[in-house]
């Protein structure tokens, strides 16, 4: 399912296929990817234009590189430029690109691009999702949560009143760029934060990736190149693995949500607010994960003091005292819980594990064992 491409004098990128059946697309990674995006995307399209919908924080950085990009093959590109923020992630934004794709007369055969974080692809891909009951869309990833994670397997959607991405569709994108040098400019916070989704894919499936995080974690963090594509291409690999299994979450690809049954709680008990991004979610969810897994007896008790560790030597977030603020108590995290989609028959569904990267799907949790665990935390 992988590959590896090395164009004359061009830095070599990394390919990884998602062979879905009838919907199959490439995720190329690696640095430069915007420069020659025009090159990638134009045998996609059907004529010499293409829209592009971005965030101003994006915008400022790759917008025009990725406009000079399509301009150097004949490409003609308008560009719908939103807020930056989980905020934008809303009906508001939904409506105000649709409407934006409709005026620019986007047909069927045309190709969206979304240029941006997950919030942005998640919009947008819903967007493309629904307009004209679907057009293509491409994923050019400039974050690195959504290189590793959002951009890859076809989750669209937007968060409401209720919680996170509860309003969405599962719609493949035709093309993902992962530029891996666009995470040059990330905010070393942002950075952190899509690193707590990389160490999730160790921690589920792969303990020696796990392993190759506790040694080049920190590398990857300076902003070493090959660290940064390995650790994008494994995270890939990974995900577009368990997404051939399970394209709509029937079973396996909930595997993907390790962490994310205390991370979208936590995220609604934080407003969806700066205090907590996703990635610090996901993070935190992890070592609470494997906290109530050495718990309740099913893996070894070192193993979360070895996720700890990690996250803390990576200076990220890796317990509920490191979120600012107040945050409810346990019986309210809990019923904030109760909005996450795994849920079945009112039964919370979480992701727990027999050991680093041995994860798997239960609802086999008492309720009493995670509230202890939660107000132990809290306390
Ligand atoms: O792609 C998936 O499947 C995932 O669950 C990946 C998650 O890391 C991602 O954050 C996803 O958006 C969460 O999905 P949700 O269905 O729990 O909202």
């Amino acid at each position: 399912m992988t590959g590896q491409t090395a164009p004359d004098s061009a830095p070599e990128i990394a390919t990884v296929s998602v062979p879905l059946p009838g919907r199959e697309y490439d995720v190329r990674i690696g640095p430069g990817l915007i420069a020659r995006a025009g090159a990638e995307i134009a045998p996609l399209l059907a004529r010499p234009r293409a829209v592009i919908v971005t965030d101003a924080n994006v915008a400022a950085a790759h917008l025009s590189a990725l406009q000079d990009a399509l301009r150097t093959v004949g490409i003609a590109s308008e560009a719908l430029t939103l807020p930056p923020g989980e905020g934008t992630k809303n009906w508001e934004n939904l409506t105000r690109t649709c409407d934006w794709l409709l005026d620019q007369k986007v047909e069927r055969r045309d190709v969206v691009i979304a240029l941006g974080g997950g919030v942005i692809g998640d919009l947008v891909g819903f967007a493309a999702a629904v307009l004209r009951r679907g057009v293509r869309f491409v994923q050019v990833p400039t974050s690195l949560l959504a290189q590793v994670d959002s951009s890859v397997g076809g989750k669209t959607g937007i968060n409401t009143g209720h919680g996170k991405n509860l309003i969405g569709a599962f719609h493949q994108p035709a093309l993902v760029l992962a530029d891996t040098a666009a995470l040059d400019t990330l905010p070393p916070r942002d950075f952190r934060a899509g690193y707590g989704e990389v160490v999730k894919y160790g921690l589920l499936g792969d303990a020696d990736f796990f392993h190759w995080l506790e040694d080049n974690g920190a590398a990857a963090a300076r902003g070493d190149a090959a660290a940064r594509q390995h650790a994008v291409k494994r995270s890939v690999e990974m995900k577009a693995e368990i997404v051939l299994r399970d394209e709509t979450e029937q079973g396996d690809r909930a595997l993907l949500n390790l962490g994310h049954t205390f991370c979208h709680a936590l995220e609604a008990a934080t407003g969806y607010s700066d205090r907590l991004l996703h990635g610090e979610g996901v993070a935190v969810g992890c070592a609470l994960a494997f906290d109530l897994s050495a718990r309740l007896g099913l893996c070894p008790q070192e193993d979360p003091s070895r996720v700890s560790a990690h996250l803390r030597a990576m200076n990220m977030k890796a317990d509920l005292s490191d979120i600012p603020g107040h945050l409810p108590d346990a019986d309210a995290l809990l019923d904030l819980m109760g909005q996450d989609k795994k849920v079945v028959d009112g039964q919370l569904r979480f992701i727990l594990a027999r050991g680093i990267g041995q994860a798997f799907v239960t609802s086999d949790v008492p309720r009493d064992a995670v509230r202890d665990l939660l107000a132990e935390r809290l306390a």
